[in-house]
């Protein structure tokens, strides 16, 4: 298949280094700079070595059979303008902010979660620093995502066909917006919100409040954030990582999303939406602490 993957951040690049063994793999990144590394040395991910080609500019995504966005939630709406619509569209992001733009496009679509940890460390390398699976399910049109995940899949970079999408990106999104807003704000690894017990007891307020909002269980949904804060335990997780590096967190696609969306009131994201940003301008400001 020829498989377009729009984004060279560490998600684009891992997907980028695994399926150019199977596939003939473009990257379509933003600067030229990461364009021409990326042609000159391919794309490295460990022992791996993938040759792609990459593009700075639209033209040469209407080739492609496939389409996998792996920008972050708050770029999509600037991708699906350039997405041609005879193309199938995979898209990998954590939250549930983007569907709505995605039920506007004519193309068919597939969404995904993400279950790998990955690093971007130069414009043509990342590391692969968690093994997980891809989950994917459909979205609209006339994609067989089953068939899908059988294409894709490679050692140590496996997919998995969900036949309710609703579920499996509500489920992550509990998992995120316990786990991410509370590691970023009080700079701490993943099972702090477990083992802490005063983060504990925020956790818990954060999982009864998006289990309220998603209409799920909150039992069932607490159960398995314990899990996954147990099993990343070591991990830092991406909002915390985003907010250290000074960047942009996804915090409205993850929290605001709950916020938006419950009918009560839930006091404790709204906490976290706004203390999250007040660190996104802290850092872009430059103010001392
Ligand atoms: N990294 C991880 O371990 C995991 C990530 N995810 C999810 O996957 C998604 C992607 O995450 P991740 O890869 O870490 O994010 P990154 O920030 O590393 O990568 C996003 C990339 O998209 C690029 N980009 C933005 N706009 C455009 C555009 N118009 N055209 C081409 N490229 C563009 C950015 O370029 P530039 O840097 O030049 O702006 C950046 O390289 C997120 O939703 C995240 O939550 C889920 C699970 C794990
Ligand atoms: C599951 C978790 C919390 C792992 O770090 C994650 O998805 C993230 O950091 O965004």
């Amino acid at each position: 298949m020829k498989v377009g993957i729009i984004g060279g951040g560490a998600i684009g690049l891992l997907a980028a280094a695994y399926l150019s063994q199977n596939h003939t793999v473009s990257v379509f990144v933003k600067s030229n700079n990461q364009k021409q590394k990326l042609n000159k040395y391919g794309v490295k991910c460990g022992a791996l070595c993938g040759t792609v080609e990459a593009y700075n500019n639209p033209e040469n995504l209407e080739i492609q059979d496939l389409l996998i966005v792996t920008v972050k939630q708050y770029d999509v709406h600037t991708i699906i303008k350039q997405l041609p619509s005879n193309v199938p569209c995979l898209f990998l992001q954590n939250g549930m902010a983007h569907l709505n733009l995605l039920e506007g496009l004519p193309n068919s679509c597939a969404v995904g979660v993400v279950e790998h940890g990955a690093v971007r460390m130069s414009e043509y390398e990342v590391q692969h620093t968690g093994l997980g699976m891809i989950h994917l399910a459909h979205f609209k049109g006339p994609l067989d995502v089953a068939a899908l995940t059988d294409k894709l899949s490679v050692h140590n970079f496996r997919f998995t066909f969900k036949d309710d999408y609703w579920l499996m990106l509500a489920e992550k999104l509990v998992i995120n917006t316990v786990i991410n807003p509370l590691t970023a704000l009080f700079g701490v690894k993943n099972k702090y919100v477990i083992t802490n017990p005063c983060l504990c007891r925020l956790a818990k307020q954060l999982c009864a409040e998006a289990s309220q909002t998603l209409n799920l269980s909150f039992e069932e949904q607490w159960d398995r954030v314990k899990q996954i804060a147990e099993r990343t335990g070591a991990n830092q997780s991406s909002m915390l990582k985003d907010l250290l590096e000074h960047r942009h967190t996804e915090v409205d696609a993850i929290c605001g999303f709950i916020l938006q969306h419950s009918k009560e009131k839930s006091p404790y994201h709204s906490f976290v939406v706004d203390a999250i940003h007040a660190l996104e301008i802290k850092n872009i400001k430059g103010e001392a602490t």
